[in-house]
């Protein structure tokens, strides 16, 4: 693992790539950074002791890019990258970390045949957790595939899935994390609700939506097995559970995610329709 990996983007997904991949063992003369914003370009060189530069620096010897700003930056990004003196020495693979953007946008803006590579993932990256989806671009080899994904192995678990499922995989695992904590946060006001102090509630909710992550992970038993296993007949779990399903916990879940999916093609759409003919799109659907 000693390729160069420069990060364009030094937010909370672009940080939490540099965490997880450090504590992973790469080394910080592996990882580069270029950040826009010159307080968080400090905070993060202070905290992470990496090289945090410009475009040009950052790119030269990089075999991999990764892009990790928001959707809305990412053509200032591709126009600063086409300004760049392309070392034809160094095999490089664009890694991009965008919602809703396809491969296509880049290898459209980026010079022919750059290999790109569709990646979401989600902020347990900061903990070696992180759950990433991959696709491949159209000029990416399956060399430059097993090498990103070993990358992304180091700071969790990696899926190679077709391209037409990135929106689906947004919905689940990509926003995942916040209705987990959505979900933390409900348990822990309603403990405070039932007598506990906020600490209380908030150290025991933390704990057993940890155990519960951890026995899905390894018990290798489904979710529904395990469901039953808390569940006594005529029990304390069945009447909560009764009241979840009133509320309608199953279709606020289809509708959450359904929402989700839509925005991540909604964003796909628009740039579709902005790289279309007289922008250098191909008009790919
Ligand atoms: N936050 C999350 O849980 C996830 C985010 N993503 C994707 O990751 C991307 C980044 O999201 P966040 O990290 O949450 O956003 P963020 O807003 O925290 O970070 C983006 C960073 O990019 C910097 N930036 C903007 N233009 C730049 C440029 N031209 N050059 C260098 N740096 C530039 C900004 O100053 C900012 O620090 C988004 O496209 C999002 O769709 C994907 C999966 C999960
Ligand atoms: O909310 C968002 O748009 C990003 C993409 C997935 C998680 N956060």
């Amino acid at each position: 693992m000693s390729e160069r990996v420069a990060i364009i983007g030094g937010g909370k997904i672009g940080e939490a790539l540099v965490a997880g991949l450090l504590s992973s063992g790469k080394p910080a003369r592996d990882l580069v950074v270029v950040e826009a914003s010159s307080e968080r370009a400090e905070e993060i060189a202070q905290e992470y002791k990496v090289l945090v530069t410009d475009i040009a620096t950052a790119v030269e010897n990089a075999q991999i890019v990764v892009i990790a700003v928001k959707p809305d930056a990412v053509d200032g990004v591709l126009a600063e990258l086409g300004k760049v003196d392309d070392n034809n020495d160094v095999e490089r693979v664009t890694v991009t970390l965008v919602a809703g953007l396809p491969a296509a946008k880049y290898e459209n803006a980026l010079p022919a045949g750059s290999p790109v590579i569709r990646v979401m993932s989600n902020t347990p990256l900061l903990v070696n957790e992180a759950m990433s989806a991959m696709s491949a671009g159209r000029y990416a080899t399956e060399e430059q595939v097993q090498t990103v994904s070993a990358l992304l192995g180091a700071v969790g678990k990696v899926m190679v899935v077709p391209e037409n499922l990135m929106d689906a995989v947004t919905a689940i695992s990509g926003s995942g994390p916040a209705y987990v904590f959505l979900l933390a946060e409900s348990m822990i006001d309603a403990g405070v609700s039932l007598g506990l102090t906020r600490a209380q509630a908030a150290a025991l909710a933390r704990q057993t939506i940890r155990g519960a992550g951890a026995m899905l992970t390894e018990s290798g038993m489904t979710s529904t097995d395990l469901r039953a296993a808390v569940t006594s007949p005529g029990g304390t779990t069945a009447a909560a559970i009764i009241e979840l399903e009133r509320a309608g916990i199953r279709p606020a879940m289809y509708a959450a995610t359904a929402a989700a999916a839509a925005r991540s093609s909604q964003l796909s759409r628009r740039s579709e329709l902005e790289g279309s003919p007289g922008n250098g799109g191909d008009g790919r659907g």
